[in-house]
């Protein structure tokens, strides 16, 4: 049975459940629930805290997790990044009160607040600052007003949170952060479970960003078509009753397909479709 860590709670537990629900894997019904069984799928998923959970993955007690990329890099943790998963995006930055400070440079000396003590410790260490670092659960830009520190690091997605509290962003971003999935560093990566696993949540991925497209075109335009929508192979293309046309089937990014539609119909082409996908494997 495959053991899996999910998130309990925070930015990542709801899209993380819903991802594995589109994955077609059994998820808990009610969020106090701390372990469920998935038989048919022969799969175990333990709720635990994002923050532990390449911690646990580490130990080799449990053969995979979900979690954020900087809670991994935050934790130290012998665990590896073996697939994005899209969601929980987000920059890690350092910010002040304007004026405070335009680069790394000025921190030297200076007070850093952040839950993440390891990454900015880290960045602190690998650019040669010499800075004081302050743990706090959350809520840090709180901490500047209230004179625990005169910088913060902090998770930055909209930004509201920072011009909430009058701070600004300054230097480089520290690091991009998503949802990924992880395992213990050197794992056997052809493990057929996990195989499995990564395949399943890699056809949502899929399946939330390509929609199906067919269309009628003349067989003149057949070639100028196909440029517009090559597929992943290749489209698949047959004769229709009507000689002279073929129906052409590709898959195409959701994000283009209204473009792609208009770039068709430019050339002739008729009946003009997109279909959703529920699910795949590649
Ligand atoms: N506003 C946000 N937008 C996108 N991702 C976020 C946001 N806030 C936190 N994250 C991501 O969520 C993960 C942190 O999860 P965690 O549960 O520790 O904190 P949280 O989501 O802020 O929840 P809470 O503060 O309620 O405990 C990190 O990977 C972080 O990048
Ligand atoms: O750029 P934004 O869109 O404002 O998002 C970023 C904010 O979201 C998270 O806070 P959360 O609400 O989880 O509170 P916390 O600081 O207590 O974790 C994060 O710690 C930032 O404060
Ligand atoms: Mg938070």
């Amino acid at each position: 049975m495959l053991r899996i860590a999910v998130p309990n709670k925070g930015s990542l537990s709801g899209p993380a459940a819903e991802m594995l629900h589109e994955a077609g894997y059994q998820q808990r019904r009610e969020s106090k629930e701390l372990r469920i069984v998935d038989p048919e799928n022969e799969v175990e998923f333990f709720y635990l805290r994002p923050r532990d959970i390449a911690i646990y993955v580490s130990s080799g007690r449990l053969d995979i997790g979900i979690t954020g990329r900087d809670l991994l890099i935050d934790s130290g943790a012998d665990a590896e990044e073996i697939l994005p998963l899209g969601f929980a995006r987000s920059t890690f930055r350092f910010a002040a009160k304007p004026g405070t400070a335009s680069g790394i440079e000025d921190l030297k000396g200076k007070t850093v607040a952040t839950s993440y003590e390891g990454i900015v410790a880290g960045h602190l260490a690998d650019s040669g600052v010499d800075a004081s670092v302050v743990h706090l659960d959350g809520a840090v830009e709180t901490a500047i007003e209230l004179g625990v520190a005169e910088v913060i690091a902090d998770v930055v997605e909209t930004g509201t949170s920072l011009r909430n509290a009058g701070l600004e962003v300054f230097g480089e971003p520290i690091m991009k952060s998503e949802a990924i999935v992880v395992r213990r560093t050197g794992a056997d990566a052809e493990e057929p479970k996990v195989q499995q696993f990564l395949r399943r949540l890699q056809g949502v991925l899929v399946a939330r960003t390509y929609v199906m497209m067919d269309y009628d075109c003349r067989v003149e335009q057949l070639e100028k078509a196909v440029a517009l929508t090559p597929g992943l192979e290749s489209p698949t293309v047959s004769p229709l009753h009507n000689e002279g046309w073929v129906a052409v089937r590709a898959m195409v990014p959701a994000k283009e397909a209204q473009r792609i539609m208009d770039d068709l119909y430019a050339i002739g082409a008729r009946a003009i479709l997109t279909t959703a996908i529920h699910a795949c494997r590649l």
